[in-house]
């Protein structure tokens, strides 16, 4: 079977580089700082940019080429944003109907269509309303209906939650797993939420490149970029092997946990921020890492306060209780020490 979408292709004006293969069925989160080609991506597949060099394929089809482009509107994707874009003069059942309508579907036959999609969403019945009428997580379930009822190859999500109510999210969450299950999608999002709830694999684009593309689980353990391990609310280190631990730059070593043996150079030590307590001092006589440290900011987070700290030029943090924060009496540019079980540290070779 060809793959459902396979992106290798370059955008100059942009140094955007993609790589990227989604198998059929598979739904990809991409994730990644500003700038770093998410939309472009998305753009690329949608028909929205042409590649300068490079294809991409659909199901196997070229639809950008050195010869070939097919336009956004001759693929069949379905599209949804943050915000839904109704067409305000159509009724809920008009926007539905208006995709099959337009790739050559009677009228009756796509207003059928459309009450089944409007019916899954759980919009039975708010056909014949006014698009004003509707809530923001309304609007967006007829976003979802209209864009399912092309039949689409694909679809592509670009932060679809981020504009809503955070009441109403986790409702269109599990309405969209229900719906997507075995259509290819690409999703653009800026929460981890989203990737546990709805992806089978995630890849991560750094500076217009795919710095890693791997499943879900996978990076939720082992976050193999900076990005990644910040996305995921994971601390990590890198450094180099030595004894079957990890020594960091300035020569502080930390051992832990490694599902295999450590049989490279380089190696990255992984551990949450509540795995870390702060002294002022280094407390012996316990088996734990201890790194020197400097704070660099405290955030409050309510029940704890996250606290920002540079391990050599590496950043950490550490989740610790108001109270314990305010014992330490600890400020900005303060020396501390960070204290680290190495039962709570996962160690993973750098290939
Ligand atoms: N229309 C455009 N013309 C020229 N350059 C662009 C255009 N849109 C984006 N870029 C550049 O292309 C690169 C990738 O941008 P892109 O919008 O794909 O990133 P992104 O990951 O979606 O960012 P964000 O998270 O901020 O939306 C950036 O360097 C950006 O400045």
């Amino acid at each position: 079977m060809p793959d459902a979408v396979r992106i290798d292709a370059r955008v100059e004006a942009r140094d955007v580089e993609l790589d990227l293969t989604l198998g059929e069925g598979e739904l990809v989160a991409i994730v990644g700082p500003n700038g770093s080609g998410k939309s472009t991506c998305i753009e690329l597949i949608a028909g929205a940019l042409r590649p300068d060099s490079g294809t991409v394929a659909l199901g196997g089809t070229v639809v950008a080429g050195a010869q070939t482009f097919v336009p956004a509107h001759r693929r069949r994707i379905g599209y949804l944003e943050q915000r839904p874009l109704l067409f305000p003069h159509l009724t809920v059942v008009g926007n539905v109907a208006f995709g099959p309508r337009s790739r050559g579907a009677s009228a009756r036959d796509a207003a059928r269509r459309a009450e089944a999609e409007l019916e899954a969403v759980g919009l039975a019945g708010f056909g014949p309303r006014r698009v004003r009428e509707l809530s923001g997580g309304q609007a967006q379930r007829v976003a979802i209906a209209r864009a399912l009822a092309i039949d689409p190859e694909i679809v592509l999500l670009d932060e679809p939650f981020a504009a809503l109510d955070a009441a109403a999210t986790p409702e269109l969450r599990r309405l969209l797993r229900d719906r997507l299950r075995r259509i290819t999608t690409v999703m653009v999002t800026h929460d981890p939420l989203d990737v546990l709830a709805l992806a089978d694999g995630v890849a991560c684009l750094s500076e217009g490149r795919v710095a890693l593309q791997s499943g879900v689980d996978r990076v939720f353990q082992n976050p193999g970029t900076r990005f990644l391990a910040d996305f995921v609310g994971l601390n990590l280190l890198h450094g180099r092997v030595v004894d079957d631990a990890v020594e960091l730059p300035g020569g502080a070593l930390v051992t832990g946990m490694a599902e295999s043996p450590l049989l490279t150079d380089q190696a990255r030590a992984v551990f949450p921020p509540a795995a870390v307590s702060l002294y002022r001092a280094a407390p012996h006589g316990s088996p734990r890492n201890e790194l020197s440290a400097t704070v660099v900011g405290v955030e409050d987070r309510g029940l704890v306060q996250r606290v920002s700290l540079e391990v050599g030029s590496q950043r950490i943090h550490a989740d610790v209780t108001p109270s314990a924060l305010r014992d330490l009496h600890l400020g900005e540019g303060e020396a501390v020490v960070a204290v680290v079980k190495a039962t709570q540290v996962a160690l993973h070779p750098v290939a």
